[in-house]
């Protein structure tokens, strides 16, 4: 979890690599499923591009599809998900159902005008149609209120570390891993 320009998707992409496990980032997934024209694609466009959250019956039908799939019997890594306190219960009920648990829930921060920095450069570099100030603003809102809270209730569970995202690439990930190390085993 953490807001966006924290570099969860940077980050996640190598912690996959570390472990040899996929990261399955939701956001990708629809931005994948926009590109290709699909009817996800076409169902999600109107929201993604605003800063909106997709709705949940989408958003959680394509996470529990995805976490039926073979390559993630040795783990998994999710980024982007769950976003608001139903996600976390449909959560909870889709790993019950796989007979899986939750090892770790990474926070990853960041001060406000760090994340903003950063966005406006990722906006210029990829172009992404939510890089817009406003969809930015919209998002960094959404994430304050109905995701930020969330950690709370992760850190009663004692699944939660918080990681300073701030510094190289490099040195992020090497926290993240050793702030991983006590809580995967
Ligand atoms: N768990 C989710 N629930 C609802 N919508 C989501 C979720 N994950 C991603 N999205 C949608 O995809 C967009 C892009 O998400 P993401 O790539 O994680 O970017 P960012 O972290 O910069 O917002 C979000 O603004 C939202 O519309």
């Amino acid at each position: 979890m953490g807001p966006q320009g924290a570099g969860k998707g940077t980050q996640a992409a190598r912690l996959a690599e570390h472990y040899g496990v996929p990261a399955i980032s939701t956001g990708d997934i629809f931005r994948a499923n926009i590109k290709g024209g699909t009817e996800l694609g076409k169902l999600v466009q109107e929201y993604t591009a605003k800063g909106d959250l997709v709705p949940d019956s989408v958003t959680n039908d394509m996470v529990r599809d995805r976490l039926a799939q073979d390559d993630v019997a040795r783990g998994f890594i999710l980024d982007g998900y769950p976003r608001n306190a139903a996600q976390v219960v449909e959560l909870d009920g889709i790993l019950a159902d796989l007979g899986v648990e939750l090892d770790a829930v990474l926070e990853l921060t960041a001060d406000r005008d760090e994340l903003l920095a950063r966005l406006r450069k990722r906006a210029e570099i990829e172009g992404r149609e939510d890089d817009t100030e406003e969809a930015i603003a919209r998002r960094l809102d959404i994430y304050a209120e109905q995701t930020a809270p969330l950690t709370s209730a992760y850190a009663e569970r004692g699944l939660l570390a918080q990681v300073d995202g701030i510094g190289e690439i490099d040195d992020v990930t090497a926290r993240l891993v050793e702030a991983l190390a006590p809580l995967v085993g």
